[in-house]
């Protein structure tokens, strides 16, 4: 079963990911791997620490001259900041530095401290960081070389930031490769460069009032043939899947697939993608409002999801909380932090959306080695061409 596991703290030395289930014979293309960590660490909107980080993993297990051996693939990201934090963060000794006891409304402090019983909320905060995700990156990036060996493609971009939002035409006219090639001039991952202008604007806004914004990113899937996921039961729905993923990711408060929401208004003459056959290229359909999935299982049109991202919790013009310690009202505790950033988790929703999607063929077509996956895939491909 392909799974997987990250470990490490923010300010710690280091995170890992453990990587489970891949075939052996799979070749591992480490600059992807890093050029995805680069992806997320931009964004207009990012703090201070992204200036320190350069993301990069090292191999450490599950792969002999590029190729995977069957055995799990252990990656390496170390933090540089760790330099700044060794005497805070050491594994071993007598507690040093001040205690964090202001819980930030939104942020997992207070619920944290409470459940885990701890007396200072760095035990708390360092985990629950979305410094995590980068581990996490690390892995969807590999599970895209999977997809990427049968056709399947994954990309994202940042369609609203703080009520801002890429204009409705240009983003019903845009492809998924119009896309890719879009963000590339885009600080923020946005298709529409007048609704960019006005995003960064709001984002210095929130800055200089020591506030912060949420927003909204979109993330697509080409390629996927039909038959992912099941409708047999209700942990082995794509939708299910892909929108529990995309909620794991810190701060997303919300996900919908297709016309998701939308649908709320919408008659069922409207809300449905009508069916048509041709000789030679099956089944097709005119429109995609299922977002490419309809009882759970892919149906061959491209996957459309998106997520909806709150309000950075850490502000610098502070909410009210409570001291942990005194219980005496406070203001909630301020640390170097970003502003906005929703260009970031677009990028681990594409990494989420990947591995549930490689987990999903993964777990379809089997196989110990890349070769039997892959002629299970053309087996299934070759049935299923009607
Ligand atoms: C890429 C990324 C970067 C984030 N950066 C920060 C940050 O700098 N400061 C902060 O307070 N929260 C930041 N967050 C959000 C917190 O991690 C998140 O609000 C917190 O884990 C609680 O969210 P939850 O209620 O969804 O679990 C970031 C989230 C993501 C996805
Ligand atoms: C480190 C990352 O994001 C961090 C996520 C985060 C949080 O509370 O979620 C808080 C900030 O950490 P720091 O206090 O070290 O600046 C962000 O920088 C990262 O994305 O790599």
């Amino acid at each position: 079963m392909f799974k997987f596991i990250t470990t490490g703290e923010s300010h710690g030395p280091a995170l890992t990911a453990v990587i489970e289930g891949l075939p052996a014979g799979l070749s591992l293309d480490i600059d992807l791997i890093n050029a995805d960590l680069a992806r997320r660490q931009k964004g207009y909107g990012r703090g201070g620490r992204m200036k320190i980080e350069c993301d990069r993993v090292e191999a450490y297990s599950g792969i002999r001259f590029g190729k995977t051996i069957g055995s799990p693939v252990t990656f390496v990201i170390h933090n540089r900041d760790w330099a700044n934090w060794q005497d805070r963060m050491a594994p071993v000794g007598e507690p040093r530095g001040e205690k964090v006891t202001a819980p930030r409304p939104g942020h997992a402090d207070l619920p944290g401290m409470l459940k885990y019983q701890r007396e200072d909320i760095r035990d708390i905060l360092e985990r629950a960081s979305a410094r995590e995700t980068a581990a996490r990156v690390a892995v969807g990036a590999v599970a895209k070389q999977v997809l990427a060996l049968v056709g399947i493609q994954v990309v994202s971009h940042v369609t609203n930031i703080g009520g801002v939002s890429v204009a409705a035409d240009l983003l019903q006219r845009t492809n998924a490769s119009d896309i890719m090639s879009l963000i590339q001039s885009s600080e923020l991952a946005c298709i529409d460069p007048q609704a960019e202008n006005s995003m960064k604007e709001a984002i210095r806004n929130a800055r200089d009032e020591g506030n912060s914004l949420g927003g909204i990113f979109e993330v697509i899937v080409t390629g996927v043939f039909p038959g992912l996921g099941s409708h047999i039961h209700w942990d082995r729905r794509l939708d299910s899947r892909l929108a529990g993923a995309l909620m794991s990711i810190q701060a997303v408060k919300g996900v919908e697939i297709g016309d998701g929401f939308g649908y709320a208004g919408m008659p069922g003459s409207k809300a449905h993608d009508e069916i048509f056959y041709q000789q030679g290229t099956g089944y097709y359909r005119k429109t995609n409002h299922a977002g490419g999935i309809e009882g759970g299982i892919s149906n061959g049109q491209d996957i459309v999801v998106r997520a909806v991202m709150k309000p950075i919790p850490t502000l610098m013009t502070p909410l009210l909380s409570v001291d942990i310690c005194s219980k005496a009202p406070i203001k909630a505790n301020t640390e170097r932090s970003d502003v906005c950033a929703v260009t970031a988790a677009a990028v681990v929703g594409e990494t989420m959306a990947a591995i549930v999607l490689a987990g999903a063929i993964l777990e379809k077509f089997g196989g110990d080695s890349i070769d039997d996956f892959l002629q299970s895939v053309d087996a299934y491909r070759q049935r299923i061409r009607l």
